[in-house]
């Protein structure tokens, strides 16, 4: 990898950061996968997942997508649609794929998925390849 993140504190990914979200991924084929389960420091609403922070998780995956395949890309923009409230205390998925690529423009699509199959969020966002040097 050009950008090496063992020493980072990325809030989403470094298993250092006291109050990172310590996400591990899965690479499945063209899906990057985590899963995660929200405790009540997560929630905004009582007993529900914050918005904010499934965003969150969404960009996350969707980086480690780009970033597996050595692809060192910033979010410029993420559209989130919030369809079903997603509980805390319960085990979920998040997905992350490549939608298409033009340029240095790189759009990728986002899903949570609840334990049932239940599409719960979705979400689309623009990533523009940088130089390896973030
Ligand atoms: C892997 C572990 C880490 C995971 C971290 C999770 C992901 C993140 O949170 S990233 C952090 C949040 N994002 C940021 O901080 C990014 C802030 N933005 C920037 O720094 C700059 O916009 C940057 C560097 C990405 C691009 O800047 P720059 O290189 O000057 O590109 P710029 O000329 O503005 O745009 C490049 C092209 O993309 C296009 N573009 C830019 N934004 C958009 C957009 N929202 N939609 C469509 N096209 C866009 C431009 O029109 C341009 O097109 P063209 O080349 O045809 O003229």
């Amino acid at each position: 990898m050009s950008v090496e993140l063992r020493d980072s504190m990325c809030f989403g990914c470094s298993p250092q950061n006291p109050i990172g979200l310590k996400l591990k991924f899965i690479h499945d084929g063209d899906i990057c996968r985590s899963y995660f389960t929200g405790s009540r420091e997560h929630e905004g609403w009582p007993g529900i997942m914050h918005g904010g922070l499934l965003t969150t998780l969404l960009d996350e995956v969707m980086a480690q997508w780009l970033y597996e395949r050595d692809i060192m890309a910033m979010t410029v923009e993420i559209n989130v649609k919030f369809s079903k409230p997603v509980p805390i205390g319960q085990q979920f998925a998040v997905e992350g794929k490549q939608e298409s690529k033009k340029g240095r423009l790189i759009v990728l699509e986002g899903q949570v998925l609840l334990s049932d199959g239940t599409v719960a969020t979705k979400a689309t966002a623009k990533f523009i390849q940088v130089k390896n040097s973030i």
